[in-house]
């Protein structure tokens, strides 16, 4: 009876207890349950934003390229004329994205022409010709014409006319003077401008063999000295050299006395006779420059009023057979193409200034700020005309 009692007691205690522990562990697998639950959703959260991140990293660029299509969808070109199929010309410009070259592609494609430019980008550049990309009249093909060219612009093949861009330095230091165009010139074949001057005199004597021998129409411009926007920031000419060192306050290098004489043309009256040459019958080469002569040292001087600059005029010594006077006799272009220059000096220059302002204020955004190229003796660089 007490035995029945006692064990009635003990299971009495023992399920309360059981009770309790399965209450317990009831409460302990919730609370793991639930542990579990919050630790894989902050490992789900953390996976998702993981994810989205890694999302976010390749859709941006290619969010960015639809931004740039758009852009170039609605992308604004210059102004072109509109010409009929007869009229419009398919023109080839071998450094079409040089300075010379760039406004001659301007030039061409707002009068409506179709133009491809083959250029080698060693001194030309992209940005000169980059707002025509994407033009239905306009080509961009990255090509050295040492490689030939497998394009219809064989001047032969197709019965087109060959411009060549010639020089004033084929008169060498010249002993006429202002120079006209049956003057033979005087150059020294042997020095440090002879590759420049003998390979452009050599590539009009090619010209007109070629002429002769294969029947090819060929006009040949003397493009006397030239500046404007465009212009090769380094290469060492007088207009670029003068402008950035007044821009950057150094010393403008005059070499020799500053005596000897240029005659200096805007591009953009290049351009113009350029054209015209080509739509004349004048196939005999022909001057294309400013008669207006000045001396280095006047140059210099006038460029630095005309930026404001306190820079000093440094004098170096001379170049090597460097001409002593040039200027161009444009009797011929008046009479046979109704050409003249009509940009006067100082428009020009106050252009060209602004320009290089820019191209300072651009490089500088671009970590890059160009010194202008310091003095040089002439030692037969290569330069394009
Ligand atoms: O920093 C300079 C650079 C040049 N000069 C002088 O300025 C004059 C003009 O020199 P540039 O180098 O600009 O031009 P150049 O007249 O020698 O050749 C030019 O001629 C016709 C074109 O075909 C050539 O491409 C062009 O460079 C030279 O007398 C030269 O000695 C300076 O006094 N200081």
């Amino acid at each position: 009876m007490v035995s029945k009692v006692l064990l009635r007691l003990v299971s009495a205690v023992n399920r309360r207890r059981m009770k309790l522990l399965l209450g317990i562990a009831l409460l302990a697998y919730v609370a793991s349950v639930w542990g579990n639950f919050v630790n894989m959703r902050s490992i789900q959260e953390n996976g998702e934003l993981k994810i989205e991140s890694k999302i976010e990293e390749i859709v941006e660029p290619l969010r960015e390229k639809i931004r740039d299509l758009e852009k170039s969808f609605t992308q604004k070109y210059p102004p072109v004329k509109f010409l009929s199929e007869k009229d419009r010309k398919r023109i080839l410009i071998t450094g079409g994205a040089g300075f010379v070259g760039s406004h001659l592609t301007d030039k061409l494609m707002m009068d409506g022409h179709e133009v491809t430019v083959v250029d080698n980008f060693f001194t030309g550049r992209k940005r000169n010709v980059e707002h025509w990309i994407g033009h239905e009249n306009f080509e961009l093909i990255n090509h050295d014409v040492v490689e030939p060219l497998y394009i219809e612009g064989l001047a032969k093949r197709v019965g087109a006319r060959l411009l060549l861009a010639s020089t004033s330095e084929v008169y060498g230091d010249p002993e006429v003077h202002p120079q006209t165009e049956d003057y033979w010139g005087h150059v020294n074949p042997i020095g440090p401008r002879a590759c420049y001057d003998e390979g452009k005199r050599v590539a009009e004597t090619m010209c007109y063999a070629y002429m002769k021998q294969e029947g090819v129409e060929v006009r040949v411009a003397r493009i006397f000295n030239t500046f404007g926007p465009r212009m090769h920031m380094n290469d060492g000419r007088v207009v670029s050299n003068f402008i950035l060192q007044a821009l950057q306050g150094e010393p403008l290098t005059v070499y020799g006395s500053g005596s000897q004489t240029r005659a200096f043309q805007y591009v953009s009256d290049l351009v113009n006779g350029l054209v015209a040459l080509m739509n004349s019958n004048v196939s005999s080469p022909v001057n294309l420059g400013n008669p207006e002569e000045h001396t280095i040292l006047e140059f210099a001087q006038l460029i630095k009023n005309l930026v404001g600059s306190r820079s000093e005029i440094q004098f170096l010594s001379e170049a090597q057979d460097d001409p002593q006077k040039r200027k161009p006799d444009i009797r011929k272009a008046k009479l046979m193409l109704a050409w003249e220059p009509v940009v006067p000096l100082e428009e020009g220059l106050n252009k060209a200034i602004h320009y290089f302002r820019k191209e300072l204020e651009y490089q500088a955004n671009n970590q890059y700020i160009p010194k202008p190229k310091p003095a040089r003796i002439k030692k037969g660089r290569t330069r394009h005309s």
